[in-house]
């Protein structure tokens, strides 16, 4: 494979931004020139949508959806349907050749329900990469949804930084979390340069970081202490390579391998 394959997750508030979306896939199309890229993306907002249209409620417990077995339809449709065949025809606009997968094809990332609280919500782990690498190899833009089945062939709802943190595990690949925001900011407002495992605690328990981003930072603690290299949060509309470079964002460090896990 050609150099050294970047995972970049997008969240599904890029879908409704469609000037983003055609920045993000400009830099991907260079980006994807030198190194192999495979994209993972949410869809909250999608879901969101097509629950209100369809008169049913969704609530979160911890940043993630409560997501009972008969919302999986809607929710599988909104994310490996609706967000993922958005995203795979801006990748065609911008010629690139995308294939559009979730977690499941190819048993790519195995899942397993979460709490029972969560409903059909699911953790990943890495699978068989086998079918990844072969599109890579192939120049194809795997585009990868967060929907999964655990060993029972139950259908499971993924949140996308985590379904994310372990495509990266599956490619040894260097991670991208990418969002509305600029990175993770302090209780100012300024966006943190670096972030290592007590300073997240410290935040998380202070409520500056909260919500979604409580979910993305411990995803990318995870990731990165796994990979035992820095995983970036950062803007969709960054300029991509910088971002990698070092140059915006926020890194989030691995914590050391002599150190008690975090999690
Ligand atoms: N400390 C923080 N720094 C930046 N964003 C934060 C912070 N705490 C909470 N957030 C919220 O997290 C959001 C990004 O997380 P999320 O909505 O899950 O994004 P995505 O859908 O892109 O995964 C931001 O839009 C912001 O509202
Ligand atoms: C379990 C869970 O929370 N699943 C998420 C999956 C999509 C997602 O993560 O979307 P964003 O990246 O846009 O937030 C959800 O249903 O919203």
């Amino acid at each position: 494979m050609r150099n050294h394959p970047v995972v970049i997750k997008v969240g599904g508030a890029l879908l409704d931004n469609p000037s983003a979306t055609a920045i993000l896939f400009q830099h991907i199309n260079a980006l994807s020139a030198t190194r192999p890229v495979v994209l993972v993306h949410g869809g909250g907002p999608v879901v969101e949508s097509l629950m209100a249209k369809l008169s049913l409620t969704s609530s979160k417990l911890n940043g993630l959806r409560i997501t009972p077995d008969e919302h999986m339809p809607y929710v599988c449709g909104a994310l490996a349907g609706t967000a993922n065949k958005m995203l795979c025809a801006a990748a065609i606009a911008h010629k690139l050749t995308p294939v559009g997968l979730s977690l499941l094809d190819g048993n790519l990332v195995t899942c397993a329900g979460k709490a029972i609280e969560y409903g059909a919500v699911g953790s990943p782990a890495p699978g068989d990469s086998t079918l990844l690498k072969t599109l890579l190899v192939q120049d194809y833009l795997p585009i990868i949804s967060s929907i999964g089945s655990d060993a029972t062939g139950r259908l499971l709802n993924i949140n996308a930084d985590e379904a994310a943190t372990v495509v990266a595990q599956l490619l040894q690949a260097e991670l991208l979390l990418l969002s509305d925001v600029d990175g993770v900011m302090d209780a100012t407002g300024q966006v943190l340069a670096t972030l290592d495992h007590s300073h997240i605690e410290a935040l998380v328990s202070s409520h500056t970081i909260t919500d979604g981003m409580a979910v993305k930072t411990s995803a990318a603690l995870q990731a990165a202490t796994t990979l035992q290299r820095p995983v970036i949060i950062g803007s969709w509309q960054a300029n991509l390579s910088s971002l990698l470079a070092h140059s915006g964002g926020t890194r989030v460090m691995p914590v050391a391998p002599t150190q008690e896990p975090p999690l």
